[in-house]
């Protein structure tokens, strides 16, 4: 028995982490926080309001469908074992650095073409790191030089580690398992509670979770005064670029300083109305130009290199070795020293049960499959049946798919095939702004960008020598390179970044993105056309910023339907919201956008716009039962975000634009995903028709709808009262003839190609002459947005940005 286990010290003071949606070691004030404490208590709890709606969300009553649908609640359960494995390599971990262990063998294959592949640390194949210390120790080997600890459950440190899974709500779930702990550590004097606050969090917020925190506080008071115990309730903000504290004026109307923030700002541009500074700004534009120059980004932290244990009864205790260690350890750390990544892949821990990564049955179940996280939470099997019934497909397999699989549920065609957890978010984030085998990186440290690694990057994995930067490799240019013409698509892997669902699960937080894009600004050199590119990506970490601190401040009337509706207010026709919902609107842009939607949890933020459009613009539907299935389905589902962008398309509430931010959707396609990749993907009924007509399958001339079977398809009978609806009406099967006529006239829907005005230019228009001269092709088959200046851009009306906010 190592002799740090012989000196064990006794529980004082117990930190709790309320794990939220901040799923990460590094740049985590909450963990930070809590790790302060003699021992610490991670706790996750699965809040029935988190999986179902507390709220209605429209007059009409909500969907009933779940609030976490069952891809992102798959993605959730990844991170949350790839966090439950990284906290127990990292708790109480004792006995020093340890010579870094043999490098990992190489995978047999690379997860996601594409991506670099896996590298370093995080590389761990599926099931290739089981169980036992041996494995864990490997599971770390890529880590900073010297500053990884093996340990961690089982490898002789001074006590367990892992986060304790409960479902219920923290109110109900906290004192309880606080109880235990103060029965096992009668010497405990002080519980110190760390929660990273959500933005609809607060009591009287708008959101399910409304309330929530307020709670725990008040229970946690009463518990503590009951057992004459000291506490302390620490919120903290991660979740935007900048930090509301840190705003130059304040988030909410009424609130007003004695003076304009402005007149003691005399740096900040002249925005005309000194009143924006006091509140937050009514458009996109005016929030960059108020907040940028006025606000700091404030700093990210590394990961930490040691927490302290689980008290007992779900750990050990720690030691004063172990005590001493951290000190030391964390120092090294936080200078920059030893960023040591978290190493774990979510697919190693699930494999090997992540809940049975733990020595302790106390330490709570983290459930293996989407179906068994939903038996927690009464009403949820019924809410998934009515999705199922609103999108017209099965999601069995998806919720019956073990977490650890190694193929991965979203299916081939998914846009985001990637796994779960911090490592992988940071690998993604390696590889976009540095390009392949940037993700080399994420084993060196954030910020250090490749080429640069420090000395003890990448020991034992051999991957800093071959990094980018080196001489080895020729310079591949990053996907960041590109993303300014790539973003707007709507499909392609490496079009846009895809970290929204690691941001919204708080896997990554946006001041690392931030700083990770600074870094390679810096390597790219004053003058590079990197810095545009790298201007424009900040922009929409902007964008998400101003989207949550508008929810925030909304509160109670994020939810309110607004007079977008028009004077009939809005529609609640439910068949026409179920042909939307299953992706058969006979709009081909629409519906693949939907139906991928629906089948891998992910669309690009095109699809979505246009989707948005047609559900509020043409069918005039509720939008708030857009904004409900797509909370439930999207991977990057976040209350705050989502709703706020279907207020800015809808047109509803302060956030309200141009009247009409009505998409043509067929032109959208055209521009978007030329060769109507998307279409031949999602809507089979259409895949065997060339790339022109999948587009506007009703274009077909009369030759081609003796060659595709189109007959009959495309009649004079008006818009909206035939067609296939989504009940009963797949007669016809996966062919052309299968696929609904458009709900609205097409010709609507049509304009002009942008990029094809003048000479090579065409007006398209719907019906017969709305053939691309030379097929689909003959779009732009890179997105449209000119490579403008970002900061042009953000203040046009952006076909990215979301045009209500920049008016
Ligand atoms: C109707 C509708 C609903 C949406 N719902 C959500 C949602 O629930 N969660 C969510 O994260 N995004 C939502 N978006 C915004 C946007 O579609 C996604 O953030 C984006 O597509 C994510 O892809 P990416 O990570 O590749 O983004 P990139 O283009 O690479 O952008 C980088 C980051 O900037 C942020 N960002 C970019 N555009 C936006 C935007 N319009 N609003 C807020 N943040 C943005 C994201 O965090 C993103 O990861 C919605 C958009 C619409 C039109």
């Amino acid at each position: 028995m190592p002799a740090t286990r012989c000196s064990a010290r006794t529980v004082s003071s117990c930190g709790v982490w309320w794990i939220r949606r901040d799923l990460r070691l590094a740049d985590n004030e909450a963990l930070r926080g809590a790790s302060q404490a003699d021992a610490l208590l991670p706790v996750y709890c699965l809040d029935p309001a988190a999986v179902l709606h507390r709220r209605t969300q429209s007059s009409h009553g909500g969907l009933g469908i779940p609030r976490l649908g069952p891809w992102r609640a798959r993605l959730l359960l990844q991170s949350l074992a790839s966090l439950h494995t990284d906290l127990a390599r990292l708790q109480g971990a004792a006995g020093g650095p340890q010579p870094p262990p043999p490098p990992p063998p190489p995978p047999a294959a690379a997860p996601h073409a594409g991506q670099g592949g896996p590298t370093g640390a995080g590389a761990v194949p599926p099931g290739g790191a089981g169980e036992g210390p041996q494995a864990r120790a490997q599971a770390g080997s890529g880590a900073a030089g010297g500053g990884v600890v093996a340990g961690g459950v089982g490898a002789g440190g001074g006590g367990g580690g892992g986060l304790v899974f409960r479902a219920g709500p923290a109110h109900e779930v906290l004192p309880g398992l606080l109880e235990g702990v103060l029965g096992a550590n009668p010497q405990l004097r002080h519980v110190a509670l760390h929660l990273h606050a959500e933005p609809l969090g607060g009591a009287g917020g708008a959101g399910a979770e409304a309330g929530a925190e307020a709670h725990v506080a008040g229970a946690l008071r009463e518990w503590a005064e009951r057992h004459g115990l000291s506490l302390s309730v620490v919120k903290h903000w991660d979740r935007t670029l900048y930090h509301p504290d840190d705003l130059p004026y304040s988030l909410y109307e009424g609130h007003t300083a004695e003076q304009p923030a402005a007149a003691s700002r005399p740096d900040l541009p002249d925005l005309q109305d000194p009143a924006w500074y006091r509140h937050l700004p009514p458009t996109m534009t005016r929030f960059r130009k108020a907040t940028q120059p006025a606000c700091p980004v404030r700093p990210s932290h590394p990961p930490p290199l040691w927490l302290p244990p689980l008290p007992a009864p779900f750990g050990g205790t720690p030691s004063e070795a172990n005590l001493a260690h951290r000190t030391e350890l964390n120092g090294a750390a936080a200078a920059g020293g030893g960023r040591t990544p978290p190493s774990s892949s979510p697919s190693s821990a699930v494999a090997a049960g992540p809940h049975e990564a733990s020595d302790s049955s106390h330490v709570g179940r983290i459930p293996c499959t989407v179906r068994q996280l939903y038996e927690h939470v009464p009403g949820a099997a019924s809410a998934l049946e009515r999705l199922q019934e609103l999108t017209g497909r099965q999601y069995g397999a998806v919720v019956d798919d073990h977490v650890g699989a190694a193929t991965a549920s979203p299916g081939p065609h998914s846009a985001f095939p990637f796994a779960a957890g911090e490592a992988e978010a940071l690998r993604r984030l390696r590889h976009y702004v540095w390009g392949p085998g940037g993700a080399a990186g994420a084993d060196t440290g954030a910020g250090a960008g490749p080429g640069v690694a420090s000395s003890s990057a990448g020991a034992g994995t051999g991957e800093a020598a071959a990094g980018p930067g080196s001489e080895q490799e020729p310079a591949t240019p990053p996907p960041l390179a590109s993303y300014t013409n790539t973003r707007a698509l709507a499909v392609g892997l490496d079009a846009s970044t895809k970290l929204s669902p690691f941001l919204a699960l708080g896997c990554i937080t946006p001041r690392t993105v931030h700083r990770e894009v600074e870094s390679a600004r810096a390597a790219a050199g004053p003058g590079s056309p990197l810095s545009a590119e790298c201007d424009w990506l900040q922009m929409h970490l902007l964008i998400r910023d101003y989207f949550t601190l508008s929810a925030i401040r909304e509160g109670a009337q994020l939810f309110s339907d607004g007079d977008g509706g028009g004077e009939a207010g809005w529609s609640h026709d439910l068949s026409a919201f179920r042909r939307w919902a299953s992706g058969r609107t006979g709009l081909p842009f629409v519906d693949a956008s939907l139906r991928e939607l629906g089948g891998s949890g992910w669309t690009s933020n095109r699809g979505r716009q246009n989707a948005a459009s047609m559900l509020t613009k043409d069918l005039r539907l509720d939008w708030r039962w857009g904004a409900e299935l797509f909370e439930c389905l999207l991977l990057d589902g976040d209350e705050a975000v989502n709703a706020a962008n279907w207020r800015s398309v809808a047109g509803v509430g302060s956030a309200q634009g141009p009247d009409d931010r009505r998409f043509k959707t067929v032109t959208q396609g055209m521009e978007y995903d030329p060769d109507a990749v998307l279409a031949a993907t999602w809507l089979p009924e259409l895949a065997a028709l060339p790339a022109h007509l999948r587009h506007q399958p009703w274009a077909a001339t009369e030759q081609e709808r003796g060659q595709y079977a189109l007959y009959g398809m495309y009649d004079s009978t008006p818009y909206g009262s035939r067609g296939p609806a989504v009940d009963g009406a797949d007669a016809a099967g996966d062919s052309a003839a299968g696929y609904p006529p458009p709900m609205v006239d097409p010709a609507t829907h049509v304009g002009v190609v942008k990029g094809q005005q003048g000479g090579g230019g065409r007006q398209a228009q719907g019906g017969e002459t709305g053939r691309p001269k030379s097929g689909a092709a003959g779009g732009r088959r890179r997105g449209n947005r000119a490579k403008a200046a970002p900061q042009e851009a953000a203040g046009a009306a952006g076909a990215d940005s979301p045009r209500s906010v920049e008016a």
